[in-house]
């Protein structure tokens, strides 16, 4: 399983047996966070066939995830790694465990939830009680391993995460068209993040943390210096998470805007609410750490949304396949070259052999893209001219990404079919361009030479109170 080390400024991949801990965890933590409802606390669901994912669940209402994910992948569950926010509870463990999964680790911050008594507390029936007996039961004779997948990030990753996600596109375009900021915004949103996802994912108490993993068989865990080694794990994934989270940051007007006039009713052109777009383009970004690229980390993930709502706590909206920039599957560390274009010698540079992030989600992905739906494409960076045709020809209607790279040509990659793309909508990061008419109708003088102005962070603030860090 690929983790990143952080070597010389640059970052490589390497093996580390078993460990799906990096990318998973907050993919589930990511899934979970698309629960809109405060009173219950949803839980999110990763499914993993091959090293690859196969499934992103989220419970609903009516279902929790271990039932969603037994409704949607049937039999297909063998041999999977299911990946849980929550410890799964015996109506759903059971299910799991005969359609013959792998492995299945959960987040061991909140105890199981029975079905049969889901509207008292779990904590204090007897229900509960004979509930917990039940999946430790199942978990002692089952086949597959349940297990709490935790180990330390390697040397460096959270300052890593840091230092890329401070200089990640989205970021370094607010700060350009916003000169007159003095607050490192960036610091702010992060905080907001880190706030927000500590009191999601952990549990503030050691005194009540440590019961909820006696409730949850976990005793082993309770000693020092498992314990305090736990916890800190948690919050270094909980912090790698917020620093992500917060390089796609709620800010002012920013946000993912077509800034092409035309204006449509048709549903497969008429854009996401900003922060299911913002939430995508965030399991984007954790795809980007697993690069194999030295240079530059590429993350793409496709969702459709169905015709109607599925029993799934997503809603109608439905995964379809995700990647990031690597060399051919199964190539060893140094079968191909890594140069990047400034090499003079053409032949030993990456360009012709590594598969970009969108090649990747579209040759990996584990479901059909229909052309009655509505399908998007979430990528970090400006598509390709090797991309953009794929991504038209798959039949994908929308395109949310960054333009950094848009019209450029570079020696061996060039980014000038994405500006001329048609039939399929493009959602770029940008300030969102009515805000901006509106400022330039008040204003004649936001316009400079026929280039938009943008206005300082306290006039905007003081004309929108729509500023809104960290909150949606
Ligand atoms: O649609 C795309 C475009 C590029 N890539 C990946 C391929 C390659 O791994 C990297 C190339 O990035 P870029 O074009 O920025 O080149 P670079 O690596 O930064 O080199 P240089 O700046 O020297 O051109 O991005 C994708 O995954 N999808």
């Amino acid at each position: 399983m690929h983790f990143i080390v952080y070597t010389n400024y640059k970052f490589k991949t390497s093996v580390v047996d078993g460990v799906e801990i990096f990318f998973t965890v907050p993919m589930f933590m990511i899934v979970k966070d698309l629960s809109y409802t405060v009173e219950v606390k949803k839980s999110g669901l990763v499914v993993v066939k091959n090293m690859k994912i196969v499934g992103l669940h989220c419970s609903s209402t009516d279902l929790h995830a271990g039932q969603i994910a037994l409704i949607k992948h049937g039999s297909r569950l063998k041999n999977c790694d299911l990946y849980f926010s929550r410890k799964p509870c015996s109506t759903c463990l059971k299910m799991i465990v005969n359609a013959g999964v792998n492995r299945i680790s959960y987040w061991p911050a909140d105890p199981e939830i029975s079905l049969q008594n889901e509207a008292s507390n779990p904590m204090t029936t007897d229900d509960a009680k004979l509930d917990a007996k039940a999946v430790e039961r199942l978990k002692s004779n089952s086949r597959a391993r349940v297990c709490v997948l935790l180990q330390p990030l390697v040397c460096y990753m959270v300052q890593f995460v840091e230092e890329t996600s401070t200089k990640f596109d989205f970021i370094q375009k607010i700060a350009k068209s916003q000169p007159d900021l003095n607050t490192d915004f960036y610091t702010v949103c992060r905080q907001e993040r880190i706030k927000e996802y500590e009191s999601l994912f952990l549990i503030s108490s050691e005194e009540m943390h440590k019961q909820i993993l006696m409730t949850i068989g976990l005793e082993n865990l309770c000693e020092n210096p498992y314990f305090s080694n736990l916890r800190q794990n948690m919050k270094d994934l909980v912090l790698v998470l917020a620093t992500v989270a917060a390089s796609v940051p709620v800010f002012g007007c920013f946000g993912f805007y077509n800034s092409e006039s035309r204006r449509t009713n048709e549903t497969d052109h008429q854009d996401l609410p900003q922060e299911i777009a913002r939430h995508c383009m965030i399991q984007a970004r954790l795809l980007e750490y697993r690069t194999e690229d030295h240079k530059t980390g590429v993350g793409a993930i496709i969702w459709a949304e169905e015709k109607s709502r599925s029993c799934d706590g997503t809603g109608a909206m439905c995964f379809v396949g995700c990647g990031y920039n690597a060399f051919p599957a199964g190539s060893e560390y140094a079968d191909f070259p890594h140069m990047d274009d400034k090499q003079k010698d053409r032949e030993i540079r990456k360009f012709r052999y590594i598969i970009h992030a969108e090649q990747n989600a579209l040759t990996f992905r584990c479901r059909e893209i229909k052309p009655d739906e509505r399908s998007m494409i979430f990528v970090t960076k400006c598509p390709c001219d090797e991309c953009v045709p794929l991504i038209k020809g798959a039949g994908i209607k929308q395109i949310y990404a960054g333009d950094v790279d848009a019209g450029k040509k570079k020696a061996d990659i060039s980014y000038m079919k994405f500006g001329e793309l048609e039939g399929v909508s493009k959602f770029t990061w940008q300030l969102n361009p009515l805000h901006a008419n509106a400022l330039e109708f008040r204003d004649p003088t936001a316009r400079e030479n026929g280039v938009q102005k943008t206005k300082s962070l306290d006039d905007q603030q003081h004309q929108s109170k729509k500023l809104c860090l960290g909150h949606y």
